[in-house]
């Protein structure tokens, strides 16, 4: 098959909100090129801890999308210029310009879809929405996750050892907090635990769209799951709309560097008695977290691992 690309220009700080805006009207698989140094949510994002140094950030971005070749280009870029253009009246993406850079031979774009295939977290069956789930699986529990721009396919040992707490931890009716919620997988699992309501919260725009598409594939209703974008460990707006002592979970697998200025900012947020589910944590870090919980007045209930990962669990008495 063949695949036309083209090249949208705009400024490094606008491409999350370009990105995410190309997703509404259907564009997914874009490529970055920017000469930006990674920040420490990107880092936690993507789970590195040291980059060498690159070429110095000019602020431009360059997008890269590709449409089939038969597809209706003209009327897609149509969408996507009328929706950058909405996107302008309140942030600067600059040029927008778009250029048509090349014509690609190969189904690239679905080439990745042979990595990724069904899988098991203990009893939980994971499927992508292009597989069928097997007659023997149908009474499993199963959760319909596809790779995207969010993070948590729920393939990453991080992700694996929350899933496996929240099956301890998770009664009935439960409220949870899921802080760096990335796809929203582990709101998910927790609502099909029986979770009464998922509160989830992210520094990145992108989990919006992919919370809600995950939402639907799981046919998890609109009012269980609400979404916050914004950072709760600095921004009062965000810790007041997340509300206080509310939650009975809270869950956060981010890196330990964000876990101990987000440990004693959470505690309010929690209920006596509630669950405090960390992980993203490297084995190197554990000393650094499990102190931080301590040192916000928590119980250290557990500590799991998996590989060089780990996951503390703690308790507000
Ligand atoms: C490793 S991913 C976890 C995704 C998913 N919850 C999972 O378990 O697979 C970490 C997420 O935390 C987000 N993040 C990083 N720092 C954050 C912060 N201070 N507040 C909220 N989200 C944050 C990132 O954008 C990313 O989506």
């Amino acid at each position: 098959m063949k695949w036309n690309r083209f090249t949208l220009k705009t400024k490094t700080e606008a491409e999350d909100i370009v990105i995410c805006t190309l997703a509404e009207v259907g564009i997914e698989g874009v490529e970055i090129q920017d000469k930006q140094p990674l920040t420490d949510e990107d880092k936690a994002q993507m789970f590195v801890d040291i980059m060498p140094e690159g070429p110095a950030d000019d602020g431009i971005a360059y997008l890269n999308f590709y449409l089939e070749e038969d597809a209706d280009t003209e009327a897609i870029l149509k969408d996507v210029r009328a929706a950058l253009e909405d996107l302008r009246s309140f942030v600067d993406i600059g040029e927008a310009t778009i250029t048509e850079s090349q014509t690609e031979d190969k189904d690239w774009i679905n080439n990745w879809k042979q990595y990724f295939h069904q899988f098991y977290v203990d009893d939980i069956l994971i499927v992508p929405s292009w597989e069928e789930v097997k007659e023997e699986d149908k009474d499993k529990m199963i959760l319909h996750i596809d790779p995207g721009t969010a993070f948590g396919t729920g393939m990453h040992e991080t992700t694996q050892l929350v899933i496996r707490q929240l099956k301890k931890f998770v009664k009935p009716g439960d409220e949870l907090l899921d802080v760096g919620t990335g796809s929203g997988i582990l709101g998910i699992v927790a609502l099909k635990l029986g979770a009464g309501h998922v509160v989830g919260t992210d520094l990145d725009p992108c989990a919006v769209p992919a919370v809600s598409e995950n939402k639907e594939a799981n046919d998890i209703r609109e009012e269980s799951f609400d979404m916050m974008i914004g950072n709760i460990i600095d921004d009062k707006a965000v810790q007041d709309q997340v509300g206080y002592e509310k939650y009975d979970i809270v869950t956060a697998n981010i890196l330990a560097d964000v876990l101990v200025p987000l440990t004693p900012v959470i505690v309010a947020q929690m209920k006596k008695g509630a669950y405090y589910i960390t992980s993203g944590i490297l084995d190197v870090k554990e000393d650094v977290v499990v102190q931080a919980v301590k040192d916000a007045g928590l119980t250290l209930v557990e500590v799991t691992h998996q590989g060089e990962w780990v996951s503390v669990t703690a308790r507000k008495d």
